[in-house]
């Protein structure tokens, strides 16, 4: 495996010639991309509005570089056709599945399924290192001395291998031809999202996030047509031809939602693509994924009793539908890790400022960044309770605590006593941000709901992200009430 995909690269069937004019043409939309995308940022952060209007600067360029480019397609492959050389290629490469079957799941993709009853911690896949496309395959295949070369490629393993992934896709020689023939042709990520749908987040903090990413994901397109256009060593290379915005994005995208961390002999761990491994989707249960380091494969447990028929899932890890929505372009409606992140920070005006940070340290926590409300019946974690309290505190209360080291853990706890003063105005602080983030939606969840019919994939799961965020929000609101009540 790999061996093919070395230095001997061969394009896939060539690409619509770009003429002369229309390669300089996009090329000047690249360096204004590139221009507004590295653009340094002012003194004070850009608000809300600014980002925006930058956004949408930033989009209207990529729609008319994706205009110029229309006709440098990326081979395109239906998946149910593609099928049985992917199986046969699984066993080639003794990539083994136990009592499952690839099967189209309808809303998720493709996904697995058992053939027979699985028990828990019965082993159901491995997959050798030998097929997988892993950094260390990214450094031996024709990009490598790129990869090597480049500072971003070389902090940045996920860019690294979205390249190596639409690297090998577009070369006819690559021994992962098969594998790569069978993944999704589109994804569900932000990066796909036109600017109407981007506006549908309004009031989610996910919003700013996913600006933020297609403002990267931009920067980082522009970055390496301009290498790969102007390199006399990219003349050589099959990626130089079919690099697109849109291909770029399905590389970055392709990473995004199938990656994972495999362990490396004696060093760190390298981000890895697991062929058959990756066609398993998410349930909430329990990691059941391991790596062999003496026959050096990767190997999938059942995380709990399947039944025949049944679809076989794995767990992606305690991720938020924030997390879910961003960087696996789904969203779990029935989801117990789900939390609504608050940002919050103590003034450098403030004239407790010292004390409070200090205060914050003790306990590990940061003076300003994210903290979490979560669904269910206490929904202020322990960590947003702390620094809530410490913030409420006057010169007093702070002293106390500080001077009570022991005690001081005690703050993440609900029934910790910190006087009726700090109590007060904790709960009042919470409740005025949590109703103020309420009001920030142009929607009611029932509104919401009630359009969810009459909307395509992408925004009926933008409207789910929405209604999980604001049903945190509003069970919050009312516990918060009956604390003030009290
Ligand atoms: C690792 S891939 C799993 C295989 C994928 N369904 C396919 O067709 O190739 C992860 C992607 O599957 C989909 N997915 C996984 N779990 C899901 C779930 N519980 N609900 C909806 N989509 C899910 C999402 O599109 C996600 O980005």
């Amino acid at each position: 495996m790999g061996k093919k995909s070395n230095s001997k690269a061969k394009k896939s069937a060539a690409p619509a010639k770009v003429l002369p004019q229309d390669r300089a043409d996009i090329s000047a939309v690249v360096d204004e991309v590139f221009k507004i995308c590295t653009k340094v940022p002012g003194a004070t952060p850009a608000s809300a509005s600014q980002e925006w209007a930058e956004y949408l600067d930033i989009y209207r360029l990529i729609d008319k570089i994706c205009t110029l480019e229309k006709d440098i397609k990326l081979p395109k492959y239906t998946r149910k056709d593609q099928l049985q050389s992917f199986l046969s290629w699984l066993k080639e490469n003794n990539i083994i599945m136990t009592g499952l079957e690839i099967y189209d799941t309808g809303d998720a993709g493709f996904g697995l399924r058992a053939t027979e009853d699985i028990t828990q911690g019965q082993k159901v896949i491995s997959v050798p290192l030998s097929a997988m496309l892993t950094e260390e395959t990214a450094r031996k295949s024709y990009l490598g001395s790129f990869i090597s070369r480049d500072p971003i490629l070389q902090h940045m393993s996920n860019i690294a291998l979205a390249l190596h992934v639409l690297g090998e896709y577009v070369n006819q020689q690559s021994a992962w031809q098969p594998y790569l023939r069978f993944l999704p042709s589109t994804y569900s990520t932000t990066l796909y999202f036109t600017p109407e749908q981007m506006g549908m987040l309004k009031g989610s903090i996910a919003l700013e996030e996913a600006v933020k990413q297609f403002r990267n994901i931009a920067r980082q397109y522009a970055y390496f047509y301009r290498i790969l256009q102007s390199s006399p060593e990219a003349r050589s290379w099959p990626i130089r031809d079919y690099f697109t915005f849109e291909a770029y994005r399905w590389a970055v995208s392709t990473i995004m939602t199938r990656q994972n961390r495999i362990p490396v002999k004696g060093g760190k761990n390298q981000m890895a693509l697991i062929p058959a491994w990756d066609m398993a989707n998410h349930k909430e249960g329990m990691y059941s994924t391991d790596f062999d380091d003496e026959k050096m494969q990767s190997i999938c447990f059942a995380q709990c009793n399947i039944r025949a028929g049944e679809e076989f899932t794995i767990y992606y890890g305690q991720r938020s539908n924030s997390d879910l929505f961003l960087h696996n372009g789904f969203v779990a409606t029935d989801n117990s890790n789900d939390s609504l992140a608050i940002k919050l920070g103590v003034s450098k005006n403030d004239p407790l400022h010292d004390e409070k940070v200090a205060l914050l340290s003790s306990l590990d926590l940061p003076s300003s960044g994210t903290f979490m409300l979560i669904p269910g019946a206490h929904p202020v974690s322990s960590g947003l309770l702390a620094f809530t309290r410490i913030f409420c505190m006057d010169k007093n209360s702070l002293e106390k605590w500080r001077g009570d080291g022991s005690k001081v853990k005690d703050l993440l706890h609900e029934d910790c006593d910190v006087g009726t003063y700090v109590q007060d105005k904790t709960w009042a602080f919470l409740h005025t941000r949590v109703a103020l983030l309420s009001q920030a939606y142009p929607t009611t969840v029932e509104e919401d709901r009630a359009a969810l019919p009459t909307l395509s994939n992408y925004e009926q799961m933008i409207k789910k992200l929405l209604i999980c965020e604001k049903t945190i929000l509003s069970d919050a609101e009312a516990y918060l009430s009956s604390r003030i009540a009290k």
